[in-house]
């Protein structure tokens, strides 16, 4: 697998490309905005015009692209991926989106005799740059087997969960947890900071108890500075917020909590806080304490 195509060159996109190029993969990279690809010819990467020409000239090819809209977009649209999609011919979308957008691709690639792989991953920038994700694959047994080269530099522990539509479940189920959980911790640190209580002590107690976990660690301090500089941007958190209340919906699970995080998330994307990090909706739940 030393040939790969790459579609999406956005902060996650990036930090992988540069991981594979770095360990001896030749890339080939794509983005909508193709002044974006510019940065990684000097980590020696080629540079392809479109998705279609990217799957033409590479026997795999990987995409992280926004959402369910951007990953349909790259496959169906003129110079798309469908276009030269064909038997041997290896697709993986690493994007996360719902397992309908998902299943909706591996149809139409497999249809042409292409081969097809979901990969969503769990953790962010720093990790991406670290080769430190988490990868969730389902699809093809067999590409998932020649893909562990590949994966084993951008992450440190892969799954093979089956099914297509199973890693985008399992991506989404991870990241309502992970919505839910800013939101609760937002709410501490403003009710400590409101009741007296120093917010950098809260994170030092928090730490040593029994809820001490690498996202406090990371935000809290860049959160009682109010400073948000995107690693996981806004929009992208509520997007996955609104793909796994639709999970929910579609097999009757309550989810009130997640709900109301996705709440404050679509006021944050109100007010335009949607490139910040997912972290700013900190500046929501601190908004509510002063309502107009
Ligand atoms: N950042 C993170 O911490 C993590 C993100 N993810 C997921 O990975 C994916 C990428 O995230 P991230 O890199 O942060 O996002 P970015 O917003 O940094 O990048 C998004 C990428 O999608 C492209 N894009 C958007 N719309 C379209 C479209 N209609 N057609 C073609 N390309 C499009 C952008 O191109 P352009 O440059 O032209 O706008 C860009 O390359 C998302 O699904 C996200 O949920 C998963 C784990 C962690
Ligand atoms: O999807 C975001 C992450 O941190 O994982």
């Amino acid at each position: 697998m030393e040939d790969i195509g790459f579609l999406g060159m956005g902060i996650m996109g990036k930090a992988m490309a540069i991981n594979l190029l770095r360990h001896g993969f030749k890339v080939t990279v794509w983005n909508r905005t193709l002044s974006r690809c510019d940065e990684l010819l000097d980590h020696g990467a080629s540079i392809g015009q479109t998705p279609g020409a990217v799957l033409n000239k590479c026997k795999y090819t990987i995409a992280m692209l926004s959402d369910p809209a951007a990953a349909l977009s790259v496959v169906f649209d003129k110079d798309g991926v469908l276009e030269q999609a064909c038997t041997g011919k290896a697709y993986i979308d690493m994007s996360t989106v719902d397992a309908d957008t998902s299943s909706k691709i591996s149809e139409a690639i497999t249809l042409k005799g292409g081969r097809f792989l979901e990969a969503p991953v769990s953790g962010s920038k720093k990790p991406a740059e670290d080769g430190q994700l988490v990868i969730l694959a389902a699809g093809e047994k067999a590409l998932y087997e020649e893909a562990l080269p590949a994966f084993d530099v951008i992450g440190k522990k892969s799954f093979f969960l089956g099914q297509v539509g199973n890693g985008a479940r399992m991506k989404l189920v991870v990241n309502m947890i992970m919505g839910s959980m800013i939101n609760a911790f937002s709410e501490g640190l403003v009710l400590a900071d409101k009741s007296g209580l120093n917010p950098q002590t809260l994170l030092d107690v928090l730490d040593l108890g029994a809820i001490a976990n690498p996202m406090f660690k990371l935000k809290g301090p860049t959160m009682i500075q109010n400073s948000y500089s995107p690693a996981f941007p806004l929009k992208h958190q509520q997007k996955d917020m609104r793909l796994a209340l639709a999970l929910g919906d579609e097999n009757a699970v309550s989810m009130p909590v997640a709900a109301a995080a996705n709440e404050a998330f679509k006021k944050a994307l109100s007010v335009e806080l949607g490139d910040l990090d997912f972290s700013a909706v900190h500046e929501i739940v601190k908004g509510a304490q002063h309502p107009l």
